[in-house]
């Protein structure tokens, strides 16, 4: 998710002045300062924000590692927190034992964060600072639309819905792509189709003010092709019924990353 950032951040017009902490990365540029440890972090560099997106598992150890890098030039920065789960109580803790009481914001971020389309949820602690949450918006806005919600536990069904959403329509395209191939497509058409028709399905419902649901009707000719389709996955089982228990699952495992 953090290269998924970058990417964005990179190709925006104005990109923030960025030091990077990836042990896979190579290469600092005019953009970027790239590092292995944080150890490496530049002596004269003093952050606004730290961004942390690693896996919740890592996010005590990253912390302690930045704190004991930075010391006192982490006083004055915020945390933005991209990681599934973790509150900002318990990633306020770990910053205090780093040695900085500082506010903590939370965003869930996509990964179509990378092409500029993605959209996040913010939520910011109480003690950020209205410059915080103003920096903390204009970095996930640079990559895409930001939705700030008012209470930190909504993060957890935002993860199931627009976190992990992106890939619920890959799998979509997946099936689709198998289905026409099945059906006799060559594998670059069904692909060039599949992902053709979700494209296209997005930009509508980005573009038009017409309700999810009234696109759907008017592709579904009476007693056509679309209607025998849905008439499949509208059953009270098939979708009506895994979709709400897929992001119920997702929501739960959420709360459950908190702790
Ligand atoms: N994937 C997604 O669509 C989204 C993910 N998120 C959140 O983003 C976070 C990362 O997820 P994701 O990008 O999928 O996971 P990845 O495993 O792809 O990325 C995690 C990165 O953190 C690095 N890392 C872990 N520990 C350390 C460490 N101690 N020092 C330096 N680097 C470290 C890993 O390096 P290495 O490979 O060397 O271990 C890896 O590059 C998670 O918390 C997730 O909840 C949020 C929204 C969407
Ligand atoms: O699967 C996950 O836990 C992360 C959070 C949202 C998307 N990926």
């Amino acid at each position: 998710m953090g290269g998924a950032l970058l990417d964005g951040w990179l190709a925006s017009p104005t990109p923030p002045r960025l030091v990077i902490l990836d042990r896979h990365r190579t290469g600092s540029d005019d953009a970027i300062t790239v590092v292995r440890t944080a150890a490496e972090i530049p002596a004269g560099f003093k952050p606004d924000i730290i961004v942390l997106a690693v896996k919740p598992a890592a996010a005590e150890i990253m912390i302690d590692a930045i704190g004991k890098a930075l010391g006192p030039r982490m006083s004055n920065a915020a945390i933005l927190s991209v990681m599934a789960g973790r509150t900002c109580a318990a990633l306020s803790d770990a910053a205090r034992l780093a040695g900085a009481d500082i506010p903590v914001l939370r965003a869930m971020p996509n990964t179509p964060s990378a092409v500029g389309a993605g959209i996040s949820g913010l939520y910011a602690a109480p003690s950020a600072t209205p410059e915080q949450k103003s920096i903390c918006h204009d970095l996930l806005f640079a990559v895409g639309d930001v939705v700030p919600v008012e209470k930190e536990a909504d993060l957890s069904v935002v993860t199931a819905i627009s976190g992990s959403g992106p890939a619920y329509v890959f799998l979509l395209a997946e099936l689709l792509e198998k289905a026409g191939q099945q059906h006799g497509l060559s594998p670059t058409i069904a692909r060039r189709l599949a992902r053709g028709t979700i494209y296209g399905a997005g930009r509508m419902l980005d573009d038009l003010p017409d309700s999810a649901e009234d696109l759907r009707k008017a592709v579904t000719s009476p007693n056509g092709t679309t209607a025998a389709a849905l008439a499949v996955l509208m059953k009270s089982d098939a979708w009506p019924e895994t979709v709400p228990k897929a992001i119920d699952a997702a929501t739960k495992r959420a709360d459950e990353l908190a702790g």
